[in-house]
Parts: structure tokens; sequence; C-alpha cells
């Protein structure tokens, strides 16, 4: 048979056709019941990519698109309502509380800031049934809804874990689960983000810093366009594309903790949020699946850490000021991934408003045979 080679699909941004790139599309039906075909097939995408669609269009993971419906309606008027009310309590802890626009680096690196502003609520917290949230989402219709949430992903996040641990052989206590226990703290957080209009922000206020996600897992909803990703290999040609929103879907990604946790074999994902349309204001929502704090791994430098001290160091960079993130070391930001290929350039029309060149529902692989 011919070989099949892949020709991306692109989208028109900035002036310039950007790659929108493929992924495998992991049924969430299946993996419940652990399908041995679609157990190897998320083990191959975190090996070689380290992120893939979840599809929840089915029985089970309809209800979680209805959860994430009513979050989005949440987040509408928690994000609407006064700062003095959404920074009631400031940010609390680093995963939980309020963070407001240009508290970090921004999608365009070192001297601009991120254009979100961003509402943290711990799983810990709600487990033990007290939530510190702003007075805007305290009533208990609200604190149902972040629950729902919480719940639904944190039940698909696992059984995405224990497919991993089936896919990669493991046992007992080194399967993954094990060191992702609901009773032990960890700092696992459901994280909803508002990314502002240009006209709003001024346009040294843009997007999301390219990064690796802390976390273990990352499950990732938006149906708005703007996130991309930078596929891991040696080609020089992948460079930093965009992850087209698909309908019922979830985008799932590995972070710095599952990569250290299965001994380098999974990618984590370096990825970014760009101003894809710098007139609309964004919604998206991450659910961090963190490990327990007390967590033994050997991270990308070789040093062995706990899972606890990893986020506070990896934090503290994301937070820190862009000269001194300059100074620690690269794997920290990247989580020792390699990057191949060169950014795209720094933006010269930074209010041009681009247009897809293709339409989300158009948007499919294209197969060639050569
Ligand atoms: O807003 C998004 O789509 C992604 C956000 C993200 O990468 C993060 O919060 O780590
Ligand atoms: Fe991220």
């Amino acid at each position: 048979m011919a070989p099949q080679i892949e020709v991306p699909q692109t989208v028109e941004w900035q002036g310039k056709q950007v790659p929108v790139w493929s992924m495998s599309t992991i049924d969430y039906g299946l993996l419940l019941s652990q399908d041995p075909a679609e157990v190897e097939k998320v083990v191959k995408a975190c090996l070689e990519e380290g992120y893939f669609y979840l599809s929840l269009q089915n029985v089970d993971g309809r209800r979680m698109l209805g959860d994430q419906q009513d979050l989005l309606k949440l987040m509408h008027r928690f994000f609407e309502s006064p700062i003095e009310q959404k920074n009631e309590f400031g940010l609390i802890s680093s995963h939980l509380g309020y963070e407001p626009v240009g508290s970090r680096t921004g999608a365009f690196g070192p001297g601009t800031k991120d254009g979100y502003e961003m509402l943290k609520v711990s799983r810990d917290e709600i487990q033990r049934g007290s939530p510190k949230v702003p007075s805007p989402v305290k009533n208990s219709g609200d604190l149902s809804v972040l629950e729902n949430n919480i719940g639904s992903c944190n039940t698909i996040c696992k059984v995405i874990l224990s497919a991993l641990s089936t896919g990669m052989g493991l046992n007992g206590a080194s399967r993954f689960e094990n060191s992702h226990r609901n009773d032990r703290p960890s700092a696992t957080t459901l994280s909803m983000m508002h990314y502002l209009p240009e006209e709003i922000t001024g346009t040294n206020k843009r997007g999301h810093q390219k990064h690796t996600d802390i976390s273990s897992l990352t499950l990732l909803f938006s149906e708005q366009w703007g996130l991309q990703v930078r596929p891991p290999g040696t080609c020089g040609a992948r460079e930093m594309g965009f992850v087209a929103p698909k309908p019922g879907c979830a985008f799932v990604h590995v972070g710095d903790s599952l990569r250290f946790a299965s001994g380098m074999k999974f990618n984590s994902c370096i990825h970014r949020v760009v101003p894809f349309d710098p007139t609309e204001h964004r919604y998206s929502i991450a659910y961090f699946l963190r490990a327990e704090d007390d967590t033994m791994f050997q991270d990308s430098e070789g040093r062995f850490i706990t899972a606890g001290q990893w986020h506070d160091e990896k934090f503290k960079a994301f937070t820190d000021p862009w000269q001194w993130q300059a100074m620690a070391p690269k794997s920290m930001i990247l989580g020792g991934m390699k990057e191949d290929g060169a950014d795209d350039p720094e933006p010269t029309e930074p209010s041009k408003v681009p247009s897809p060149v293709v339409k989300p529902t158009e948007l499919t692989s294209v197969a060639v045979n050569a």
C-alpha cells in the first residue's frame, strides 16, 4: 500500500497560513470499558504526541458536556461582576482563588503580559465541603455546578489514567491512579479563564505564555479558537499550530508530572494561547489533575522532587517577571521538552482580525496517497 502523507489543514492568522494539527480522537465510552484497541490508541497518543481529543458524545460523556455548559453560564456571570467582588480573597493559594489580567507573561514572550483573568477552585476544598469562593458564585446552586464539574472531570481523568496504567503494563502500587488518590492532598484544581478583547487590555496584554502544564493530565474545554500546540519530534518544520475546537470533545494533554512518572516516556504538550480573534471574549475551562503532593519522581534535570515541590517551583516560574523567568532553567517552563523549529515571528499588526480559511466544521485531516 502506498504510504499515507498527512497534509495539515491551515488557517489564516495574522496574515499567514498556520497549520491546524490533526490528532487522535479517543472514545470515552470505549475507554470506560478498557477496550484493548482504545487503550492502545490512547497510550500511543501519549507516547507520540502528548495530546488527543476525547469524544464525550456518548451516554456517559454527555453528562459532562451538560455540566460544562452550566459552568460557562456561571463563568459569564462571575467575570461580569465588579473587580472588588471577583478579587474578594485574591489568589489564596497557587491553585485556588482569583488572578486578574496581566499577572503573568503573555503569548508573545518576554516583556509582554497575559490577557486573561482566572478563577481557580481546589478539588480538595470542594471535597471537604468548604470551598472559599468569591461572593458572586457562592450560592448553593453555584457550588453544585462547581462540584459537578470537578466530580465529572476527576472521573474522566481517572479513567484515562487507568487506561494508561494498563497500557503501560503497570500493576498494583505502581499504577498511575495510586499516586492520584482522592483522599490525599494535591493541588488538583478547576481553572476558569476569561481572555479579554484587545480593546480592553491593550496590545501589551495578550494570550497565555508558551509552557507545559505542571499537572499529570489536563482536560481542556473551549468552544473558541486560540489554543496552539507544538507537536514533538525532530522535524524542524513542526511549528506552533492551532488546535481546532471540536464539538462534543475535550482536548486532553499530558503535563510534566505524568511525563516524569512515566520515566519520560510520555511527551508533555508545549502549548500557548494566542488572540485568534482579538475582538472577542474567549472562555476556557481547564481541569488540572495533579499528583498527590508527596509523590516522588525524577524531574527533567534528574532531581528527585515531590509533586508538591515541582508545583511550587514551576508556579513561581510562571508568575515571575520575565527577566527572572529568563534566568530559570529552560526545563522549568517547558518541563524539559525540546523545541524543534522556530516560533512564528512577532506580530507586526496585532490588531488585525484573522479569519479562518476553513470553517471549523469542515476541518478534517486529509490523507494523500503518495
Ligand atoms: O485557555 C486555554 O485554552 C489553555 C490554558 C492553559 O494552557 C493553562 O491554563 O495552562
Ligand atoms: Fe496550559
